[in-house]
């Protein structure tokens, strides 16, 4: 497993060393003792989620207050255009995004700590993204940034209109500057 570091310290990605033979190949994808070496952290799961997603689809960006969740989270099947936000106030990098391509061509996990925002937009004709995350969802703790808030900067490479949840798309969603907690 090796460690790439991000723009944002806190944010980090994985690429798990892959075992590949005539059958097919095999990997570890998640160790928790090589994940503390790594890392230093220790976290706890309590929750796998699985999303299948059509092209052009965008999720989030969410983040929960009062629980938040840290998120380790693959694709294993296409590929995501995959998009993280700090949202802690009192942080030096608040509002600050890292963006970084998902596949199950590439194999990279993410992990998202507590208070940061994460969505992504699917880039191939189907992706499904597997995660772990450390609290349980909590539907009303959760906040919803503006995916496209022209504030965060990010170049979503769409083709075409793209796939949002009426929740993403005029529910909840509000613009980093309105963002209070
Ligand atoms: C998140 C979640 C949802 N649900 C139910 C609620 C809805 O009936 C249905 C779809 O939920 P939602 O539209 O919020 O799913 P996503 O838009 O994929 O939400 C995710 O989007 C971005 C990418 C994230 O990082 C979060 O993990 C998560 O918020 O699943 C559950 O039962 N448990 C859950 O943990």
């Amino acid at each position: 497993m090796k460690l790439i570091q991000t723009a944002l310290p806190e944010v980090l990605v994985f690429e798990p060393q892959v075992f590949g033979d005539e059958r097919g190949f095999f990997f570890e994808s998640f160790n928790v003792r090589r994940f503390a070496d790594l890392t230093g952290l220790h976290p706890q799961f309590v929750q796998d989620n699985h999303s299948r997603s059509a092209q052009n689809v965008v999720r989030g960006l969410h983040y929960q207050v009062g629980r938040p969740q840290a998120k380790l989270i693959r694709v294993v099947a296409g590929s995501v255009f995959d998009v993280v936000v700090d949202m802690r106030r009192a942080a030096p990098t608040f509002g600050r995004a890292v963006v970084t391509e998902l596949s199950a061509e590439n194999r990279r996990q993410i992990w998202v700590p507590p208070g940061f925002a994460h969505g992504f937009l699917a880039t191939s004709d189907h992706a499904e993204c597997l995660y772990k995350t450390t609290d349980y969802w909590s539907p009303e703790n959760e906040r919803t940034l503006m995916w496209n808030d022209p504030a965060l900067g990010i170049d979503w490479p769409l083709s075409g209109a793209p796939i949002v949840s009426p929740k993403d798309r005029e529910g909840r969603p509000f613009a980093l500057a309105e963002a209070v907690e």
